[in-house]
């Protein structure tokens, strides 16, 4: 063993000289060394100790280092014996500079005067010594990311002692983007939106983050039946595993400061190993953060469940041409009418549970990746969108978050809210105009006692006492509501149905309170199973005059509207044994509708009295709506919506001159059904049985033309496998009904048709001629 005392003053000039400018008394120094055995938190190699040289003890039995091995094995076996001897950093500073050998010993040397703090001397030394090799494995070590199965704890202690090897000197910040960077996506994300003060505090949390884990396997064993399997590993995770390699961490797409890549792994065009390598000491470029790359999965890579849909074709396509959503992956619908809210679910709300949940989720489409959910708050705040920095459209939201997880999570992640741009919250927005909703308006009894009224058949009838629809069963009263024609016709009285007495109890109290100005003399009974609803509509304006009153019994819904012109969303909850009036705007302009669907997202307030977002499971509904037949046309301020006002006096045909009748037709078929698509459709379902009989009687492979096919009910109709169908129509929202079964159908006129003469064997044309303005249309429809 060497000693030191023949090196030290040669080599420590830069620890102490540069500082105080003059070597001390050897007695002092010894006293000085003793003190500094206490732990100095922050003590450096020479700022701190100006007056502080010390008589390093020869005894102890250092290892050199000569420059030629990777230096991190000797710095950490130096601090370990600077931490059995409770050094200061400047006390094994300076055991490192009296053991330093070789080219090493020339290398500290040279840049001893640049040295500023033992932390800085140990990068320098790695920076300049450390083999390429070791470099690269170092990185790779600092890249990974969490494991599915490792606890986040254990996750961070690595990458912290990794940050320490790599750069000594890394900043907290750094260290902490490191960590939370490499993290399970859901809490990365939401520990970038409030990331921890120190890297104590990211401990804490990390620790935390393991307990909710440890708590969420467990519930999730639980619940394991109604999966008819394991599920570990949970979806988001197999979701971040498969796409490993392309893995972003989400501040990388932010606006925070990116972490700045540790020195010693930045790509530079530095000479491959140069001798001696640590003259090379030029300025590197700065280059931006390292992106995680991926590290085998320890762990066998879990089954995916297959997906109902043809993976290799068009992604936002099913096989059959329906879209998918990108928020649910659901096929049917666009992410725009997705029904997939964000919802967070409060711990007091008996009736959601996790089980509940999860078994809608299953419900949903039988696999619970196939519906990635979000439960969290609805947050249009401004603020979060700017932290995040980036589209939200982007943000893949990977985490359902059941009952009781969210406040324990909130309590440490503060945060959980994420903006999501286009969805409005309908719920906090002020409710059409025009619109009133009387809470609590029926007692049990009245409630009841309109329930006894109903008797609804099994089998479904055609007078108008319990029709059933695709979506609902129905009823009337007083007069029918004819759906197809969106009207009623006062000249066909149900007069073995009036309006209950009873109704019009509950009725004459809404006048006497003057919330209504008049009795009704119709009425329409919908009944609705969960998952059923009614398509947006608004009810026709020339039969029925202002005011619509809607009782609701049995259980809640919620209603949305929209405004026809605009296309302003709201949407409302309707509570059970409440009334709703819709008159003015509301009932002139704006759609209403209940999404066909088996819960709803409502809102409530939570224990601490903050306004949230939570589901619900919906019940058998039934409402009563109440018209009242108009006598006059309709004068409202929305002409262009108003059947009444776009209606005029009917011409006979003989007096409609050929060029009027394009507009004609446009006007009062085109439109109208364009206006109605949905609703309309809804109603025709089952074919004709002379029209089916016909088709039916066709030879196999004919092809057969169906001129104004509306919503395609005889393209597919039963027994027409055998015939190749295709349609035409002109209102494209019911070719677009069409098209969403897969079926073959065109835009066009049926006095115009653009098929070759020939190309057909049969074309049929049901309820279409009476459309037609003049006989000379109807001479050339199709024929
Ligand atoms: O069920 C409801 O409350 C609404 C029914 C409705 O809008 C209708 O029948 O036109
Ligand atoms: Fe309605």
């Amino acid at each position: 063993m060497q000693t030191a005392s023949n090196d030290v003053p040669d080599v420590l000039d830069w620890m102490v000289e540069t500082r105080s400018g003059k070597m001390q008394d050897p007695a002092q120094e010894r006293i000085k060394a003793e003190e500094s055995a206490k732990p100095q938190p922050g003590a450096t190699i020479g700022r701190d100790a100006s007056s502080d040289p010390v008589v390093l003890n020869p005894n102890i039995d250092i290892p050199k280092y000569d420059g030629t091995e990777e230096p991190r094995p000797w710095i950490e076996s130096l601090e370990e014996i600077g931490f059995l001897y409770h050094w200061a950093d400047y006390i094994i500073s300076r055991y490192a500079a009296m053991n330093m050998i070789g080219s090493a010993k020339t290398w500290l040397n040279l840049h001893k005067v640049s040295f500023t703090s033992w932390e800085n001397f140990k990068s320098r030394l790695i920076e300049d010594f450390a083999s390429d090799a070791n470099k690269e494995e170092m990185r790779m070590r600092l890249n990974r990311i969490q494991q599915w199965n490792e606890p986040a704890i254990r996750f961070a202690e690595d990458i912290l002692v990794l940050c320490n090897k790599v750069d000594p000197q890394m900043e907290e910040e750094t260290k902490i983007n490191w960590v939370i960077g490499g993290l399970k996506k859901e809490y990365s994300f939401a520990l970038h939106l409030n990331p921890p003060k120190n890297t104590n505090e990211l401990l804490e949390i990390c620790k935390k983050l393991d307990l909710f884990e440890k708590n969420y396997q467990e519930r999730a064993e639980k619940s394991k039946a109604l999966y008819n399997g394991p599920r570990s590993p949970r979806p988001h995770h197999q979701e971040q595993w498969k796409n490993a390699t392309s893995f972003r961490r989400p501040y990388q797409n932010t606006s925070k400061p990116q972490a700045p890549a540790p020195r010693y792994y930045q790509n530079t065009s530095k000479p491959q190993a140069p001798t001696p390598r640590y003259y090379q000491n030029k300025p590197l470029p700065q280059v931006s953060a390292p992106r995680r790359s991926y590290t085998p999965n320890p762990e066998p890579k879990p089954v995916y469940p297959s997906k109902t849909y043809n993976k290799n074709s068009n992604r936002n396509r099913t096989e059959d041409g329906r879209p998918i959503c990108f928020k649910c992956n659901k096929p049917g619908h666009v992410a725009r009418y997705c029904r997939v809210r964000f919802v967070r679910i409060v711990e007091e709300d008996p009736i959601v549970t996790q089980d509940k949940v999860e078994e809608e989720i299953r419900m949903d489409n039988g696999t619970q990746k196939s519906r990635p959910l979000l439960y969290s708050d609805v947050s249009n705040s401004p603020t979060s969108k700017k932290k995040m920095g980036v589209s939200t459209r982007k943000i893949q939201i990977l985490k359902c978050i059941f009952v009781n997880e969210i406040e324990e999570l909130k309590s440490f992640l503060g945060m959980l809210s994420f903006y999501i741009p286009e969805v409005e919250d309908p719920f906090h927005s002020p409710s059409p105009p025009g619109l009133t909703l009387l809470q609590d308006f029926l007692s049990a009894e009245e409630e009841q006692q309109l329930l006894d009224i109903l008797d609804w058949p099994s089998q479904p009838t055609d007078d108008g006492c319990g029709k059933t629809l695709r979506h609902r069963q129905v009823q009337h009263f007083g007069f029918e509501f004819e759906y197809g024609a969106n009207r009623v016709d006062p000249n066909r009285p149900l007069e073995h149905r009036p309006i209950p007495p009873v109704c019009l109890t509950v009725l004459q109290r809404l006048v006497e309170s003057g919330h209504v100005d008049r009795l009704s003399d119709q009425l329409t009974v919908n009944r609705y199973l969960p998952g059923q609803g009614i398509p947006p509509h608004i009810d026709s304006h020339s039969s029925c005059e202002e005011q619509l009153v809607s009782l609701s019994l049995s259980a809640q819904v919620v209603m949305d509207f929209r405004h026809a012109t605009t296309g302003q969303q709201r949407s409302m909850v309707v509570p059970r044994r409440s009334v709703l009036i819709m008159s003015g705007d509301s009932r002139y302009i704006w759609t209403h509708g209940i999404a066909p669907r088996k819960s709803d997202v409502v809102p409530v307030t939570d224990h601490n009295g903050h306004q949230c977002l939570t589901l619900q499971r919906r019940d058998i509904r039934t409402s009563f709506t109440f018209r009242t037949l108009r006598q006059t046309p309709c004068r409202c301020k929305y002409p262009a919506n108003c059947d009444s006002q776009l209606q005029k006096t009917p011409l006979l045909t003989a007096d409609i001159k050929e060029g009027d009748a394009e507009v004609l037709e446009k006007t009062y078929v085109h439109k109208v059904y364009e206006d109605i698509a949905s609703h309309f459709s809804e109603t025709r379902h089952s074919p004709w049985p002379q029209v089916a009989q016909f088709l039916q009687s066709l030879p196999t492979g004919s092809v057969v033309l169906d001129a104004g096919c509306g919503n395609g009910k005889y393209l597919a109709a039963y027994g027409t496998s055998h015939l190749v169908m295709t349609g035409c129509d002109t209102s494209i929202g019911l070719l677009h009904i069409c098209r969403n079964k897969g079926q073959d159908v065109v835009v066009a006129d049926t006095t115009a048709l653009p098929h070759r003469s020939g190309s057909v064997d049969a074309c049929i044309s049901i309820a279409v001629l009476h459309h037609l303005a003049t006989q000379v249309s109807w001479s050339t429809t199709c024929f």
